[in-house]
């Protein structure tokens, strides 16, 4: 039985790691969790899978519900999202909070001896040498939810990962997959927030119209797999039915495919490294039927987000700190109101040129840069 501390259990990924836990009584165990803000939510999920430990973002969520349920536990803010990470009942984390809010937790998951399924990709992008660092001393696994990694991690079973040349990451390319950068100028939130083929939290639909979301992946994978940038390919693949690739150094190339549904790659990463059947699924892949897949190169002009990723990237240090925080808070900008589509883009790059970079940074080091970006945007902004 894999008991679960679940942080983030109201948002998109929560929710579809609630049904799979819900699909499995026999073999997974909601014990903790945490949520934001939506209480509502939040009680239904209390109702139905009694968790022993609830954190709620804030003392007044936590105020309206310490009472209402007798068998629960309550904790609130930061130190209750390390609470529910660290729960001394629970064998395994999986992190679905969204944002570099989510790294603290995870280091602490990572000291108190917890397998992490790693939803949250901000938190390898932002201080990826830390938790891969902690994950190794204190021989912890850290498993992808995230559907690239997921596919590449199942792609390197039984491999050894020295006979990868490359990795080739998909990209759906985004709401606004077909559109020139023109054509970029008046987009509103609505028009982005309309993926093609994902239904997802609203920040990281976002990153995937910028395309910043396979940017942050590009890093993500570099730290999962421990890989050079060079060895980490982009291709666009408006489908989403192959889910990435590995290259290996013989020429084989090994792919992940099925419908796109979350589902699968979450459920991986908690019955790992066994399968389980997958009862409630919108649909299984018909090739057949889809007929045909579509392939191109990313174009990193009209991807300018998919370039200042690589580029932060490659440089390391605190850079790809900078990416993170800048990125968290245009996007947080343009989802209200408050900056244009491009407006996204422009900042982020105007944020990394002044950056100087700190080299193999502290987990303090850290911290600070993340906050002086975000004051640094938020100047930016009001100049808007
Ligand atoms: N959605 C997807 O299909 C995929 C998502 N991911 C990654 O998974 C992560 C989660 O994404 P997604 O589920 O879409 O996001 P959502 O926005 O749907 O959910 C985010 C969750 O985090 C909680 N939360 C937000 N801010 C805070 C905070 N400051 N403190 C505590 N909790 C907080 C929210 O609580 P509340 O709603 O109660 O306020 C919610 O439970 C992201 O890192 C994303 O990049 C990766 C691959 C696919
Ligand atoms: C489902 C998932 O893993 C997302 O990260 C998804 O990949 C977004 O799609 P694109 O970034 O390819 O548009
Ligand atoms: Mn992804």
């Amino acid at each position: 039985m894999k008991r679960i501390s679940l942080l983030g259990a109201t948002g998109s990924i929560g929710q579809q790691t609630l049904d799979v836990i819900e699909f499995h009584p026999d073999h997974f165990k909601l014990v903790a969790m945490s949520l934001g803000n939506n209480i509502e939510t939040g009680r239904e999920i209390i109702r139905k899978f009694s968790p022993k430990l609830v954190s709620v973002k804030s003392q007044e969520a936590y105020e309206k519900l310490k009472g209402e349920f007798p068998n629960t536990s309550f904790v609130y803010g930061d130190e209750g999202l390390m609470e529910v990470a660290t729960y001394h009942d629970a064998n395994i984390m999986l992190n679905a909070v969204v944002g570099s809010v989510g790294l603290i937790p995870t280091l602490q998951a990572i000291k108190a001896g917890k397998t992490i399924a790693l939803a949250n990709k901000e938190t390898l992008v932002t201080a990826g040498h830390l938790v891969m660092d902690a994950a190794k001393r204190n021989h912890v696994s850290i498993l992808p939810v995230d559907s690239e990694h997921s596919a590449i991690f199942q792609c390197l079973q039984g491999e050894s990962e020295k006979s990868i040349e490359k990795i080739i990451l998909t990209a759906s390319g985004g709401s606004f997959r077909d559109r020139t950068r023109e054509e970029l100028e008046n987009v509103t939130v609505q028009d982005a927030l309309n993926h093609p083929n994902w239904s997802m939290g609203a920040k990281i639909t976002i990153d995937s119209a910028t395309m910043m979301n396979k940017g942050l992946e590009v890093i993500e994978a570099h730290w999962l797999f421990d890989l050079p940038y060079e060895k980490i390919d982009v291709l666009l693949h408006k489908e989403s039915i192959i889910h990435s690739m590995v290259e290996f150094q013989d020429s084989s190339v090994i792919a992940q495919l099925g419908t796109p549904d979350m589902k699968v790659p979450i459920q991986y990463a908690l019955s790992y490294p066994d399968r389980l059947q997958m009862p409630v699924m919108k649909e299984r892949l018909n090739l057949a039927e889809i007929g045909k897949l579509n392939f191109s190169n990313a174009d990193f002009k009209r991807f300018r987000c998919l370039d200042l990723a690589y580029k932060a990237g490659k440089e390391g240090g605190t850079m790809p700190t900078v990416l993170n925080a800048a990125n968290e808070e245009a996007v947080a900008a343009f989802l209200n109101g408050r900056i244009s589509f491009l407006t996204i883009e422009s900042i982020i790059e105007n944020v990394l040129d002044k950056h100087h970079t700190v080299k193999d940074p502290s987990l303090d080091t850290i911290r600070q840069v993340d906050e002086e970006t975000r004051r640094f945007v938020g100047t930016l902004l009001a100049s808007k």
